[in-house]
């Protein structure tokens, strides 16, 4: 199941969960109503320090705006909002809470993770603060004025303002995140979410405990995608990474086979354009590989080295689409921006000027199971050599192990 669909399905649940949660909550005993009330704290407070220890500041700030708007919530919205300054503050959360998530997700996450996130504190104090002051000010103006946005508010039902509010953030972030062609991530469209829908029902009794549960729930199951992410997929390229092909070899049997990948010359890349220019092409060879038919899935083997492991045994159909994917990297040329050769002054890559389209290759060696194999590490030290005779036949080939039709004699095996 891929990431963005587990991501869509969180989203989906925790919308559909505010139309049976509140109600089911509200008919239940006292001691699931009383964990359901302090659950959220419990959640939450685990999503932010799993997201400090993990080092990722946004979403450990939207969190805090989540626990913070929850604590607004139980301590001071739970009177009638027509008493006292509970109108104002009511207003103050929905408007300015969301307002804080939508600036944390379109922030690049440098500005936030620089300077110990005394920006991003100052981010979310500001406003708040100043909210405060005004609401505390004893001022007779001040009181006046702030009730006259409440009555302008007021003035238009709650879910337009709260659902024109949330098209606009949604859309503003999508194209955000379209011009930094960043995926973004679905943290802030969940707080959104549970922040909206809170403020959306708030007079149904329940339903913030509901909604911050549901939402502490998802940010833990965001987190331990996060976290399977770091541990089977490569950094740099995308692609699963060595820990998930030795988690694999070990349930491999039979019907496989398995390709050794090594571009060609990689080194003389390096040293001629500089590192950042070989990790652009480690990335474009990953992503081309993972094109691979036959049903391959690829694996950063380490350095320049890829795998691709096949679940069949059909030799013919894997060479097949081994070679395509091999004739097309060669034929795929490969931009080099004169600031990224090395020693050449830094400027911004849009301005520098183009060097001639190089052409990348690739050599590569198959090979699979054969029955005296004790250990599929056999099979990699094969894949190994066949793709060592691919190197000295020139590279940007393709070589294969012998097939053994020979099946060992049951003597010698007893022996
Ligand atoms: N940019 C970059 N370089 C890496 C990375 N990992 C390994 N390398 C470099 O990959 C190069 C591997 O070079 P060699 O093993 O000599 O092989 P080659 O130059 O590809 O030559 P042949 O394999 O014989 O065609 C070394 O210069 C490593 O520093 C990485 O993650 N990024």
């Amino acid at each position: 199941m891929s990431h963005r669909l587990i991501q869509l399905c969180l989203a989906l649940f925790l919308a559909a969960s505010v139309l049976f949660l509140p109600s089911w909550l509200v008919s239940s005993s006292y001691e699931i109503q009383w964990l359901l009330q302090n659950l959220p704290w419990v959640l939450l407070a685990s999503a932010w320090i799993v997201s400090r220890i993990y080092r990722l500041q946004k979403l450990s700030f939207m969190v805090l705006v989540s626990l913070a708007s929850y604590g607004v919530i139980q301590w001071k919205l739970q009177v009638p909002l027509p008493q006292g300054n509970t109108e104002l503050i009511f207003w103050g959360l929905c408007l300015l809470a969301p307002l804080l998530v939508f600036l944390l997700d379109v922030l690049p996450e440098k500005w936030i993770a620089t300077g110990r996130g005394g920006f991003a504190y100052a981010l979310l104090l500001a406003p708040v603060a100043l909210f405060s002051m005004l609401l505390s000010s004893s001022a007779e103006a001040t009181h006046r004025w702030l009730a006259s946005w409440v009555t302008v508010l007021g003035g238009y039902p709650l879910p337009w303002v709260l659902t024109l509010m949330m098209a606009c953030y949604f859309v503003i972030s999508t194209l955000i995140q379209t011009r930094r062609r960043d995926k973004g991530d679905s943290a802030a469209l969940l707080c959104l979410m549970a922040l909206g829908l809170t403020c959306y029902q708030f007079d149904t009794p329940g339903v913030s405990s509901s909604m911050f549960t549901i939402l502490g729930l998802c940010l833990l199951v965001l987190l331990m995608l996060h976290s399977y992410r770091l541990a089977f997929f490569d950094l740099l390229t995308g692609v699963r990474n060595r820990r998930s092909l030795d988690a694999v070899m070990q349930g491999l049997s039979g019907r496989y086979q398995l390709a050794m990948i090594d571009i060609d010359h990689f080194k003389t890349f390096n040293d001629t354009f500089g590192h950042d220019v070989g990790d652009d092409v480690l990335r474009l060879v990953a992503q081309m590989l993972t094109r691979v038919k036959a049903g391959g899935t690829v694996y950063r083997y380490g350095g320049e080295e890829f795998t691709i492991v096949f679940r069949s045994r059909e030799r013919k159909r894997c060479l097949a689409a081994l070679d395509a994917i091999r004739e097309e990297i060669a034929a795929y040329p490969f931009y080099v921006r004169s600031t990224q050769s090395a020693g050449v002054a830094r400027r911004s890559r849009s301005q520098a000027p183009k060097v001639a389209p190089q052409t990348i290759t690739v050599s590569m060696g198959l090979a699979q199971p054969r029955a005296e194999d004790a250990n599929v590490e056999q099979v990699v030290k094969r894949a190994d050599e066949a793709l060592y005779q691919a190197k000295q036949a020139g590279r940007n080939c393709i070589k294969a192990d012998r097939i053994l039709n020979r099946r060992p004699s049951r003597r010698r095996v007893a022996a």
